[in-house]
């Protein structure tokens, strides 16, 4: 039997290619997807219902099992280590986590401070070079630190290179390339394997296909 699935959809940057390719994958969203503000919306059609929610809360969602699966940034992956199983690449909002600073930054400055929306992917990241830092937490504006000497560094997304460059700042170290993944919650993946294992396959259709028009 088909199961009607809930889907954690991630609101901003990331929901119009996840929906654009959820179609390509077959699955028909209404029209109204895009352009309302319910939080839930409901795809009979597809066999989906959507929760829309704030991206870093995509895999607490999933973790929780309130959604069967979900969309999320593999930067979002690493900050949060949740307990879902990632199953597929989906290769859309492409961009990386970087280090980055003011031009000539001091490198070997003792403990340098590091400011990042991504303390456990930051501090993961310094643990492993061997380097000791002081990780600064905020929510975003992450460049306006080492401006204003909150920090000597910053870990942050880089897509364009057009926020780094228009504040004179400049990348130290690329960290990981990022892309979002589709997640699935453990018990869900048991329970629902059949209409999971087809939404899986449509999608990796979609990725393959784009990828041979490279
Ligand atoms: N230039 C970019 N900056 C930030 N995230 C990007 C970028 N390009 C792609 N992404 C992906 O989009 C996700 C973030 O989406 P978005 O910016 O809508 O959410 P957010 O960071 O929670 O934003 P906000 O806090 O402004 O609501 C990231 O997890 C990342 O995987
Ligand atoms: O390389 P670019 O194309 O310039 O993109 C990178 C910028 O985009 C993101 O910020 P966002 O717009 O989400 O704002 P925020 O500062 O509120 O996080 C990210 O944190 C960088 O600041």
């Amino acid at each position: 039997m088909t199961a009607v699935l809930t889907v954690a959809m991630p609101k901003g940057r990331i929901f119009e290619e996840a929906a654009d390719m959820l179609r390509e994958a077959g699955y028909p969203l209404p029209p109204e997807f895009e352009d309302n503000r319910k939080l839930i919306v409901e795809a009979p059609e597809a066999g989906m219902r959507f929760i829309l929610a704030k991206p870093m809360d995509v895999p607490v969602y999933v973790e929780q099992g309130v959604a069967d699966v979900g969309i999320a940034g593999k930067d979002v992956m690493i900050e949060e280590e949740r307990d879902v199983y990632e199953v597929l690449d989906l290769k859309i909002s492409t961009c990386y986590l970087a280090v980055a600073g003011l031009p000539g930054g001091i490198k070997d400055k003792v403990a340098p401070k590091v400011a990042t929306k991504y303390p456990e992917a930051a501090s993961k990241y310094f643990r492993e070079q061997g380097e000791q830092v002081e990780v600064i937490k905020l929510n975003g504006s992450i460049e306006l630190a080492p401006l204003i000497g909150l920090a000597d560094r910053i870990v942050d997304i880089v897509s364009s290179g057009r926020t780094l460059k228009e504040n004179g700042l400049v990348e130290y170290e690329k960290i990981m390339d990022i892309t979002s993944r589709l997640i699935v919650n453990p018990a869900s993946y048991r329970l629902y394997s059949d209409t999971i294992h087809t939404l899986v396959e449509r999608l990796r259709k979609v990725t393959d296909s784009k990828e041979a028009a490279r």
